[in-house]
């Protein structure tokens, strides 16, 4: 291993059985090695950390303690001291103790905000002067592979612009588009509820897995000693989705390309950057833990264990991730000050700049100059005021929740009535509380004018409302419209009156919320704070009867037609298979009989919501799911279910069986086991529908349309066309990287452009140059034609001194005053001459007459040559007015023009 690499730092987290007994425990460790045995084998890890847990709740607190000892303190110790990033990511099985890990709770408080606080308070733990620190968080959640701010304060139907992650090559990866608020010491329960409330919000409380998302937690420090050293890094805490359950769908397309990308770069076959580039852009988890994975971050992987026999599968995987996990190496080095990195980013988008305009705005360039610019924005946004930011943000927190109905955890000690969430995820339950006003009508709806405000399948825009009289009576009543939208303790209410409801009554609003009202002053026990049950266990779900048909089963009554019939109205499918219940009842003993007809209460109220779904998503195709039954009595119930999805011609209300046979045509037929993984996929698409910009794109994908049930040859079809599509990608991806990659490449862009910049200032240079040369033999002609003319007028001269001894014509005709019209004029040579005109033509020779004004014929000897204009040759010195005939300025224009070539 270079000097400069790390490894990954892993630590096991075991939770023993329940009961601790040898015979359930899969899991055994002996000094670091930590053992699974599971049917398929052993799994056998080294970590350089064991953290047992004891089954007792009251130990809780000491191991979370332990946790930060172990592990937060060596963090700390590296961001502050050291200014190197750190990234902790926490990975197991479904309730083993992940988000216990991270958040914890508030008895038991987890890593981060364990760290949270020792960062606003370093002295203790960093062997150091720290000055001042400064600490920035913001917080993620990735969820079908969308990311979302959980401390974004606008109501989420508001959301349109998801913040993404951009990894620049020198900084490493930054969260563009996330709000990033500065944090002090009071702030952090808030900001941890906050964040909590975010994703209860987020999410539809019915059917939700509480496993499908991952959390980002991620700090941003700056430290200036007393020194006035300064150091900064990033903490960042991942809390991933499970990787077993429901592993087809949600988020575990994210975990997928994460544990592919683990292998891959474990594998370290010295692919180039773009190979890694494309396998970190598979998912925006990847893209995110990329400085964590092969950075210049320390890394610190808590692989949490159930002990218990029955996840011994699941805890084999999570040790086989630790191990692919410490294949990997990263390069820690010491992160830049903002303003460093700010620099950096200004100076890379002046070269790009200066690459745009020599060869042009290429895709590349555009990207990383779009690139460079957010990031420049991001770093721009850090508050000049800390304090007066951090203030706004509380304001705005406090102002979210209240849009929504929500209360300030400051009143959430009330003893007025209240609604409480509920969630099958445990940290969420009961985290969203909404006060009910003494005195005051409390509507509901998803109407921004209600006082509490909800967003959801079957939300309608007013759905109910709850008055609250005197603190212990509390009332509800509902629009006639919203009858199979409002369910209290599983039964629809009468629109014509109110009702009067009770401490723990459960309302189900849509398909989206799924509410516990308390009524402190009813219930002694609340009271007293002796309420001993989760509220989970206090909040069932309504299609499993539990709240309507013990009654009979425990009268042992016949369960005959006209005891259901009032449940039947509670679904628009089950009312439509009302024909097949009142034939079947009673033929079937009773236990069976209410078995049989539980079953397909359950089916009716998922066919409600998957048609719900289904008109919101695609209303435009008339699609509409029916239930049918199979005349089996010796099946299990659910196995006599058939689940059909048909489609109409037009819109309307269906009534298949009454309408004429053409009106409908009957797509598929799927067992109950089927349509219930289709109705997952579709929930998820109805979440991305949602979305709006960032919405559902797989219609008539036969991977990602859930309504679609593609046949072997359309898969296979697919599948060929994608591989095919792999294989160009991957031939492309193998040619760069033969032609040495794009560093290369770039490289060789990077001469070709100097060369066609020094050849653009070459061609200037000799454009200047034609310039000048112009100018000059403009010049040159004008001189020619003053030649010309006092040539005429050396002419003029001599045919006047013709007949004069040299002496004479010296003294009688100065130069200076040459006569207005020259006799010589080319005009005059031209017209028929007269016999005076032509005695004055004779030549002068250069050559032969030096001193002296020979007649004869002009000789274009040597020394003549380059003087000679027209017919007459003149030789210096023998003229006055030397200086206008000489050499130099009679030099003739093609002489220029010839150095131009
Ligand atoms: N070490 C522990 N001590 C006490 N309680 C724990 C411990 N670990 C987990 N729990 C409790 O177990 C329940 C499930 O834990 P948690 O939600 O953290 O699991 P998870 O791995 O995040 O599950 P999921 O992946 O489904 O979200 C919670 O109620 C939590 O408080």
């Amino acid at each position: 291993m270079d000097s400069g690499e790390a490894t990954v730092r892993v630590a096991a987290r075991i939770r023993p059985v329940e009961q601790p007994s040898y015979q359930a425990t899969a899991i055994s460790f002996v000094d670091s090695t930590v053992a699974v045995a599971s049917d398929a084998g052993t799994e056998k890890t080294d970590v350089e950390c064991i953290l047992v847990e004891t089954s007792d709740a009251k130990s809780a607190e000491a191991s979370q303690e332990q946790v930060f000892q172990s592990l937060g303190q060596p963090i700390i110790q590296g961001a502050i001291a050291e200014g190197i990033s750190q990234g902790l990511l926490v990975y197991g099985a479904s309730g083993s103790g992940k988000t216990f890990t991270v958040i914890g709770t508030k008895e038991a408080p987890g890593l981060f905000p364990r760290l949270l606080r020792s960062l606003l308070q370093p002295d203790g733990v960093v062997d150091k002067e720290v000055g001042e620190t400064r600490i920035w968080f913001s917080s993620l959640e990735v969820l079908n592979d969308q990311v979302q701010d959980l401390l974004a304060s606008q109501p989420l139907s508001e959301r349109r612009v998801a913040p993404a992650f951009i990894h620049h090559p020198i900084l490493g990866v930054q969260a563009v588009g996330a709000t990033e608020v500065p944090v002090e010491a009071c702030d952090v329960q808030e900001l941890i509820d906050f964040t909590l409330k975010r994703r209860a919000l987020g999410r539809t409380c019915l059917h939700a897995s509480s496993s499908r998302s991952s959390q980002i937690y991620r700090l941003r420090v700056e430290v200036r000693g007393t020194s006035g050293r300064k150091t900064a890094a990033t903490i960042c805490l991942f809390d991933l989705a499970a990787p077993t359950s429901a592993c087809s769908r949600g988020d575990c397309l994210s975990l997928a390309a994460l544990q592919t990308t683990v292998k891959e770069l474990g594998k370290g076959h010295g692919r180039g950057t773009q190979y890694r580039d494309a396998l970190f852009s598979s998912s925006p988890l990847t893209l995110a833990m990329r400085d964590t994975l092969e950075g210049t971050w320390r890394t610190t992987l808590v692989a949490t264990l159930l002990a218990g026999s029955q996840h011994a599968q699941e805890s084999a995987a999570t040790l086989r991730f630790a191990r692919d996990l410490q294949l990997l190496r990263t390069r820690p080095v010491a992160a830049r000050m903002r303003s460093n990195q700010l620099q950096l980013l200004q100076e890379e988008v002046v070269q790009l700049r200066r690459d745009a305009d020599h060869f042009g705005l290429g895709v590349q360039v555009k990207t990383a100059l779009e690139d460079r610019s957010s990031l420049i924005a991001e770093c721009m946004k850090q508050a000049a005021c800390q304090a007066e930011e951090r203030r706004k943000f509380a304001r705005q927190r406090a102002k979210a929740l209240e849009w929504c109905g929500l209360m300030p955890e400051s009143s959430e000690s009330t003893t007025a009535p209240h609604l409480l969430n509920m969630s099958d995820d445990p940290v969420l339950a009961g985290c969203l509380l909404y006060v009910l006003q003494r005195g005051e009508r409390t509507s509901i709806g998803s109407d921004v004018d209600n006082t509490i405000v909800f967003d959801g399948l079957g939300i309608l825009p007013n759905l109910c409302s709850i008055i609250n009289q005197d603190d212990k009576l509390v009332s509800m009543s509902r629009p006639d419209f919203a009858r199979r939208h409002v369910l209290l303790n599983g039964k629809t209410i009468s629109a014509s009156e109110s009702v009067v409801l009770s401490h723990n009554d459960r309302m189900c609003l849509g398909r989206a919320q799924l509410l516990l009202l308390k009524i402190p002053l009813q219930d002694a026990d609340a009271q007293q704070g002796q309420n001993s049950h989760t509220l989970q266990d206090e909040c069932k779900l309504p299609g499993d009867l539990s709240e309507y048909l013990p009654e009979l089963e425990l009268q042992g009554l016949e369960v005959t037609f006209d005891k259901v019939s009032a449940v039947m109205e509670h679904s628009d499918s089950l009312k439509y298979v009302h024909c097949y219940v009142r034939d079947l009842l009673p033929k079937l003993p009773p236990s069976d009989g209410l078995a049989c007809f539980a079953a397909l209460r359950r089916a009716c109220y998922l066919l409600d919501e998957a048609n719900m779904i289904t008109r919101e998503v695609r209303p435009e195709d008339h699609l509409h799911f029916q239930v049918e039954l199979i005349w089996d009595i010796e099946r299990s119930p659910e196995e006599v279910l058939l689940i059909c999805l048909l489609r109409y011609a037009s819109k309307g209300n269906p009534t298949p069986r009454t309408g004429a046979p053409q009106d409908f045509q009957v797509l598929h037929y799927w067992s109950y086991t089927r349509f219930l993984e289709k109705l997952d996929y579709m929930r998820d698409v109805h979440r991305l529908h949602c979305q709006g910009m960032h919405g559902w794109t797989g219609r008539s994908d036969p991977l990602h349309d859930p309504w679609l049930e593609p046949s072997v040859s359309s898969l296979q079809q697919y599948l060929l066309t994608n591989s095919l599509a792999c294989n160009q990608a991957a031939n492309i991806l193998d040619n760069c990287a033969k032609d040495q990659g794009l560093a290369t490449a770039r490289k060789a862009c990077t001469s070709a452009g100097h060369a066609a910049a020094d050849a653009e200032q070459l061609r200037s240079r000799i454009d200047e140059l034609v310039q000048e040369l112009e100018d000059k033999n403009a010049e040159l002609e004008e001189r020619d034609q003053i030649v010309n003319q006092l040539k005429e007028q050396m002419a003029q001269i001599m045919s006047l001194v013709g007949g004069m001894a040299p002496g004479e014509a010296a003294e009688g005709l100065p130069f200076e005053q040459p006569e207005p019209e020259a006799p010589c004029s080319r005009e005059k040579r031209d017209s028929p001459a007269s016999d005076a005109e032509h005695s004055c033509t004779m030549t002068v020779s250069a050559s032969t007459s030096e001193g002296g004004f020979g007649g004869g014929e002009v000789r274009d000897t040597e020394r003549s040559r380059g003087f000679r204009v027209d017919n007459f040759g003149v030789s210096k010195g023998n003229l006055g007015g030397g200086a206008l005939l000489s050499q130099s300025s009679l030099t003739p224009p093609h002489y220029y023009r010839d150095l131009r070539r």
